[in-house]
């Protein structure tokens, strides 16, 4: 079992593009199945720990990979039963089936057992599914001590990640050769429960990955303060989220921050405090500039972020400015942080799943994209996209946003590519949510911030 941090997520049509492959290659569909089923068998048995399972399988292949995990549990001896509700649809279904020699229960009648393996639908399911059909599965999930999905927890769509059905998350979910959206998009990422990627030796590739850890360096021994990287942050008509972002640069590894304009009492003294001037954002030494959070949107908001867009350094803008961004280009690195609110004000309605929109969103703005929420898109013009799936829900409180802000303004000063800079921002922001625990407030988050990066060193 993988775990998903840098894998490539794929979709259906790239998913089936590899199997084609793989069978171009002398594999065939029921041996690809065969594989499939017995690794799932293998989770399955060793999950268990000897605990009845009862395997409920669907119409396609994904009912087939059902079938062949049954035939492989029982084979070893393991108590296994089989419901479904449908007939097989696909000729590998139907011959896995033919292999599986115990009885097959209708799925409505049959009886709680306590590990379900989910194995009903899977990425072929395109549409709603049948209330019946979702009842049957509810009951079982619900009466189960353990329930585990094969490839994706059945009744939600896995290029996009939307709910097909309203059901109850799994406990676990074995990804068949690669991780897909539907396993880290929300709603149907809270679905599938630990998610874990089972090799069944199709080759995916793609430019779409999940977050991992950010591989990060300690200083040299000739750093300086410069060198680390120098993070101009302007503040403007609520200077608490300035400050917030400020801190949360200072946390991250910057060598020097600096907060231009109205400051608050409690700044962290080693955040140098200035009036704003536009001389200062064209400093050669500033690595990053960040503007947006607590901006405003008054006259004075816009002057700072004209100044801002012209002084040619490297550009983090977040909160009020993307409102007042109003489309202009910037020649330089710009990275832009909306939630979804501000995505739809800065970007109209961009169809397609969340990855779509934000790699459409990069490419007409020139800008990498931070679209961030439950699930956090970072995507490049250049079609390069990680997920970050797992920030803790615990960030929905305000200032969290001014916080990674400033991590990723910390990340671009530090030099490197922005859209790792972007990358490693997100991850190291939902690393120190996960240190910070429950009900923290957007000042405490920052001060984890230095724990999350000694993990990545
Ligand atoms: N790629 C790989 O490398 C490998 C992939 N493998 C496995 O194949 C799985 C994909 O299999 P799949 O394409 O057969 O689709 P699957 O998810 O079983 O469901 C489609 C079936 O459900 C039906 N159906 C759809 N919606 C419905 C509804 N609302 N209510 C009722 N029925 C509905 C649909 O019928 P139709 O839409 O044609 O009416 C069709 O019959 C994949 O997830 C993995 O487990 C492994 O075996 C080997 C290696
Ligand atoms: N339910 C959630 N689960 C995980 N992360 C979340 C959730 N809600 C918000 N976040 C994260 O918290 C931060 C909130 O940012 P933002 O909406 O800009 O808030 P603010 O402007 O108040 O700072 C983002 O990084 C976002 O990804
Ligand atoms: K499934």
């Amino acid at each position: 079992m993988i775990r998903l941090d840098g894998l490539p997520i794929v979709t259906t049509e790239q998913m089936r593009a590899a199997e084609a492959q793989a069978i171009a290659a002398g594999a065939t569909v029921d041996g690809l199945m065969a594989r499939a089923g017995e690794a799932v068998a293998e989770q399955v048995r060793r999950l268990a720990a000897g605990a009845e399972v009862l395997v409920v399988c669907g119409p396609g292949n994904n009912g087939g990979d059902g079938y062949v995990a049954a035939a492989a549990l029982k084979r070893a001896g393991h108590s296994v039963r089989v419901a479904c509700f449908s007939e097989p649809r696909t000729a590998a279904a139907g011959a896995a089936r033919a292999r599986w020699t115990g009885a097959i229960e209708p799925l409505s009648e049959a009886m709680l057992a306590p590990v379900l393996l989910d194995a009903m639908f899977g990425v072929g399911l395109t549409r709603e599914l049948d209330k019946g059909v979702t009842g049957s599965l509810r009951r079982l999930i619900e009466g189960a001590r353990l329930s585990i999905a094969v490839d994706v927890p059945s009744g939600v769509s896995s290029d996009d990640g939307a709910s097909l059905a309203d059901l109850p998350p799994v406990d676990v979910t074995l990804a068949l050769g690669a991780p897909k959206p539907a396993h880290v998009l929300q709603p149907a990422a809270q679905r599938c429960g630990a998610v874990r990627v089972l090799d069944i030796r199709v080759a995916v590739e793609g430019s779409v990955r999940v977050a991992a850890a950010p591989r990060l360096t300690r200083p040299v021994p000739e750093a300086h303060k410069y060198s680390r990287g120098l993070v101009a942050v302007v503040g403007g008509a609520m200077p608490g989220a300035a400050a917030l972002t400020a801190t949360a640069a200072a946390r991250s590894g910057a060598g020097y921050v600096l907060l231009l304009g109205s400051a608050t009492d409690r700044l962290p003294h080693a955040i140098v405090r200035r009036r704003f001037s536009a001389e200062a954002l064209g400093d050669e030494r500033v690595g990053a500039v960040v503007i947006g959070p607590g901006l405003g949107r008054e006259d004075q908001a816009k002057g700072r972020l004209d100044a801002a867009l012209a002084c040619g350094r490297p550009l983090v803008i977040d909160g009020d400015a993307l409102h007042l961004l109003d489309g202009r280009k910037v020649d330089g690195p710009m990275i832009v942080t909306p939630h979804a609110g501000e995505f739809t004000a800065m970007f109209g309605e961009i169809g397609g799943s969340k990855i779509e929109q934000a790699h459409e969103a990069a490419r007409r703005s020139g800008a990498i994209v931070v679209f961030k929420g439950a699930d956090t898109v970072i995507a490049a013009p250049d079609g390069r996209v990680v997920v970050q799936p797992d920030g803790p829900a615990w960030l929905s409180t305000a200032g969290t946003g001014d916080v990674l802000a400033g991590v990723i303004g910390a990340r671009l000063a530090a030099g490197g590519d922005p859209f790792e800079a972007a990358a490693d921002g997100a991850w190291l922001h939902a690393e120190a949510a996960r240190l910070a625990g429950p009900a923290f407030m957007a000042d405490d988050l920052a001060a984890h911030l230095p724990v999350a990066i000694g993990r990545c060193l």
